[in-house]
């Protein structure tokens, strides 16, 4: 038929007289040039042009490297006939000692004698890095750092050597390498020249090694992810590698005539050669939908170790399942890419293309998508004086074995801030603003400077935190799910798959024309056919076009604390409190500011992995943070989960001034609590006021600069992070009082740098209640035990399909994002902890801001009436020193509550110390030295 309807096509050359006006030669010639365009356009992307001029650039890096290393044993015989006879290369008789004949030696003669000495050989490691990455279509090694390390190093070489050896009959410096040095000696000596040459020397060392001089973990490690990545964009410039990514393999395996049946792309360049298997067999499943696998990057695989491991692992499921189950055929050999470095294969890499032989054509194509690897994790300890060996798919040494420090005595010392030696007043006599810039800014970790910041050894590594990508799994979940679709008539055109510490992220691409509410309200009917819990359906995941079905691993994997503290995202994190929560699928560490959420709420059935999220987060933050600059308020009814916190009590606890206990477990003391927090809250604004400023960072600065007075009650503000962990036990026992500070302090304590992380159980409207949810916005939900509890903590279902044991979802800056937890099991809390309280912290935990409840007071009647408060005398002190009569003075300084201070204040004033109250102006002080003072209270008794 179709060439029935194609033969009345004749008519047109009848028709080609008609046009003839038009310059027929000229759009042909035209034609003829956008084809020739066109052609070495694709000759340029070619494949095979690239690898011909690798295999040429690595003959030149042989050629040369074979000529210069001969010309060392046998310039002495060549060099006469080289320099005496013009026509070297072109004379037949000669004949020369050179391995490589007149061309090696006329070539290693010119490099070596006439330009840059023995420190040609770089050129050598030049042509072999273009070499390889030209042949292996990838940037297996920096060609732009290889040049430039080159280019210095030649001149830096030669000059050394030059310098060093100028009395050798060899030339090791060269012509260049002798005429700097020659140059260098008679202008400055030849003690400046050594001293000069010696620091570029050890500069060009450190710029190349890296002053760690742990050269094999760095390597090792992809941590230059980003560096590489920047210099990904210049070698773009000079290699086109990038161009053969996944998307140009598809065409690619097109233009071959092969339409390929799968396509797998690859994260990871996987050496599999038993995975070649025969011509396709008949039994290939016709129209089968083929699987694109993303598979995660594993941060970890930063050890070359965690990833030979890996591979092995992977290549045998894949081999025994894949091929039978997907119909593939021959898989081409992809040995090639093996030769990438392990640098370059923790690194996020252009997807690996294998490519069956067969055409084939499929009803939609299986690809194995290859999601970004987000970051190279820096397994490094903190303090870098202990040197730790990022291993972290190998058990940890036991811990006895970890030297933990002395146990300091126990040093009562008085609280000093070591407050800025300021003059009391701002201005000078002539009430001009006085001038501090002059001093050294004010440190606030100084007050504990010997203070050591835990190690990463401390925690364990929590297995392999390999994740196990089981092909057979993979693909026995993505036939079920296109078996359930094409149950219900649904037709998808591209299925891929990626795989996460605890779930399999399965992204559809439906045909044109499905609805996605068809496929979204099929949850359950794919659910029950994968016969697994914790199926999520995304439709359609956001930014993507996709749809997402998320099927729970059969093998989990742990992710261990220490892999999200060891990571460069944290450990060069510049967040004010950074908090590891967890792994995303596609492996990327979670890594979030708590500072910025600003208060987290978390929820999660009993069991389900709340507490050790609760612990990662502090765990993350006493990672981070010194003593000085956080403070946390434990609040816990249930008397058991955040005990262990109480060996930290002078270094990182507040709690209220008099209680034995820091850790919070009374319900009437959290009330108090939490009004004190609320009282500190507005004594924090106040001075943020007094200051001119807007937060803490700012107020933080200014004080650190010495520009606020503190004898005024300015002083360094700690961060405060209040946690709670049982918040419903609290709301039924104490309901609106409670409540109404919680939601005060959610409102408004972001600005002064106090942050709240509530935790429950029971995820019921009666206890997060819709003012403790608008000021909320950043919600965690472990498994639920229905939809309306997952939809009461993140307005939304999903919570209640989670499979527990830190599986949870993040809702945070408006999207709600599948993470597994970080773990952190008790008693790697405990030697943390232990590693803080054995070390020197402040004389007692920092002090809150008292509270009196009013209630109280009424029943205790007036304190007034009888005796003096015991902190007369004290505020008395307070106030003459400061020459102000001020009730916030007192409150501040005293950290006393609002009615406390005034009664104080009513008292002074009855004992003549201070004048009568003059509205908003502070009282005048009637005593005007201490020493009166002093009498004063003597005698008053
Ligand atoms: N991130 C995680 N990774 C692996 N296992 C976890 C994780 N979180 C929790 N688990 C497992 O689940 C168990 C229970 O966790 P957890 O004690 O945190 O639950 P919970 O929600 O606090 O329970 P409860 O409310 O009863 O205190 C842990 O002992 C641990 O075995």
């Amino acid at each position: 038929m179709a060439n029935k309807l194609k033969k009345p096509a004749p008519p047109k050359p009848a028709e080609k007289p008609v046009k003839k006006e038009n310059p027929r030669p000229v759009t042909e010639k035209l034609k003829q040039d956008r084809e020739e365009q066109v052609d070495l356009k694709k000759l340029a992307k070619d494949e095979r042009t690239w690898k011909i001029m690798g295999t040429v650039s690595l003959l030149v890096a042989i050629f040369l490297f074979l000529a210069f290393i001969s010309y060392f044993f046998t310039w002495k015989e060549d060099q006469d006939k080289l320099m005496s006879e013009d026509s070297f290369l072109l004379n037949d008789e000669l004949h020369v000692a050179n391995l490589l004949g007149r061309l090696g030696a006329w070539t290693a003669h010119g490099f070596i004698y006439n330009g840059f000495g023995a420190a040609s050989l770089l050129f050598c490691t030049f042509f072999f890095v273009l070499g390889i990455n030209l042949l292996t279509n990838r940037k297996v090694y920096s060609l732009w750092r290889n040049l430039r390390y080159v280019t210095f190093g030649l001149v830096i070489a030669s000059v050394c050597f030059s310098f060093l050896f100028g009395g050798s009959d060899f030339p090791f410096g060269g012509r260049v390498g002798d005429m700097i040095s020659n140059w260098m000696s008679a202008f400055m000596g030849s003690v400046g020249t050594a001293v000069i040459l010696l620091v570029v020397a050890i500069s060009y060392l450190i710029w190349q090694f890296n002053p760690t001089f742990k050269m094999p973990e760095r390597k090792a490690k992809p941590v230059v992810v980003e560096e590489e990545e920047e210099e990904e964009e210049e070698e773009e410039q000079d290699l086109h590698f990038s161009e053969m990514d996944s998307r140009a393999a598809a065409p690619l395996a097109q233009k071959s005539g092969t339409a390929p049946k799968a396509v797998l792309a690859e994260t990871r360049p996987m050496v599999m050669p038993e995975m070649q298997t025969p011509e396709p067999k008949a039994n290939a499943l016709k129209g089968d939908i083929p699987l694109t696998l993303n598979v995660p990057q594993q941060e970890q695989a930063a050890s070359a170790f965690a990833l030979v491991e890996k591979e092995t692992e992977y290549a045998a499921p894949t081999t025994s399942v894949i091929q039978p189950a997907m119909g593939a055929e021959l898989l081409e050999d992809f040995s090639g890419h093996a030769a990438m470095d392990t640098a370059e294969m923790s690194k996020p890499a252009a997807p690996v293309v294998i490519m069956p032989k067969r055409a084939f054509k499929p009803e939609a194509e299986l690809v194995i998508n290859n999601p970004v690897a987000p970051e190279s994790p820096a397994i490094e300890v903190t303090e870098p004086e202990e040197d730790f060996e990022p291993e972290v798919s190998q058990k940890p040494e036991p811990f006895f074995e970890i030297k933990q420090p002395e146990p300091l005595p126990e040093v009562t010392f008085e609280i000093k801030q070591a407050e800025p030696e300021v003059p009391e007043s701002d201005f000078d006599g002539a009430g001009r603003q006085k001038d501090y810039s002059d001093l050294p800014p004010y440190e606030p970790t100084l007050d504990l400077r010997d203070y050591k910041f835990p190690v990463l050894e401390l925690l364990e590594a929590h297995g392999s935190e390999k994740i196990v990508q089981d092909a057979a799994e993979l693909e026995a979940n993505k036939n079920q799910i296109l078996s359930t679709l094409k149950n219900y008539s649904i037709e998808i055109q591209k299925i891929s798959a990626t795989v996460g510490p605890t779930v399999t992220l399965y992204e559809i691409v439906p045909a044109a024309g499905v609805r996605i509410s068809r496929i979204k309200n099929l949850e359950d009917d794919i659910a029950l056919s994968l016969a697994a819990l914790g199926i999520r359906i995304i439709a359609p995941i956001p930014g993507k076009g996709t749809i997402g079905i998320e099927v729970p691993n059969v093998k989990k994997t742990v992710v261990s604390m220490r892999t999200l503290l060891a990571s460069d995202k944290f450990q060069h994190s510049n967040f004010s409190l950074p908090i590891a929560i967890g792994k995303k699928i596609d492996n990327e560490n979670f890594i979030a500011d708590l500072a910025t959420m600003p208060h987290l709420l978390m929820a999660g059935a009993t069991g389900q992995g709340k507490s050790v999220g609760l612990n990662a987060i502090l765990v993350s933050l006493l990672y981070k943070k010194h003593p000085s600059q956080l403070k946390f308020v434990l609040v816990d009814p249930k008397k058991v989960e955040l005990s262990v916190y109480r060996h930290i009590e002078k270094h990182f606890l507040a709690k209220l001034p008099g209680e034995e206990e820091a850790i919070i477990t009374d319900t009437k003391k959290v009330i108090n609590t939490l009004n004190a927090l609320c009282i500190e809250m507005d004594n924090r604004y106040d001075l943020l006021k007094e200051a001119g400023t807007r937060n803490i960072k700012e107020y933080n600065e200014k004080f650190t600069k010495r520009r606020l007075n503190p004898q005024k009650g300015h002083q360094y503000l700690p961060f405060i992070v209040l946690v709670v962990d049982e918040f419903a036990d609290l709301i039924m026992t104490a309901g609106k009082e409670v409540e109404m500070p919680i939601a005060r302090l959610a409102q408004l304590a972001r600005a002064v740098g106090i942050h709240l992380i509530i935790a429950t159980q029971r995820p019921s409207v009666n206890i997060i209640t819709g003012t403790i949810k608008a000021n909320f916005p950043a919600r965690i939900a472990f498994k639920v035990s229905s939809k309306i509890d997952s939809r009461t903590i993140l307005d939304a279902g999903g919570a209640e399909q989670l499979i527990g044991k830190g599986d949870m979802l993040i809702s945070y800056n408006g999207e709600i994002v599948r993470l597994q937890c970080a773990f952190v099991d008790t008693p790697e809390v405990e030697r943390v902890v232990d590693h803080i309280g054995v070390q020197r912290g402040y004389s007692q935990a920092f002090l809150l801001p008292e509270y009196v409840d009013d209630k109280e007071v009424e029943k205790g009647g007036d304190l007034d009436s009888g005796e003096r408060d015991p902190l007369f005398a004290d505020a008395a002190r307070l106030i003459v020193q400061n020459q102000v009569g001020s009730t916030s003075l007192i409150q501040r300084r005293m950290k006393l509550g609002y009615n406390r201070a005034g009664r104080l204040m009513d008292q002074l004033e009855r004992a003549g110390v201070v004048g009568p109250n003059l509205g908003s102006k502070a009282r005048e002080v009637l005593f005007k030295t201490e020493h009166e003072l002093e009498e004063f209270l003597e005698n008053f008794g």
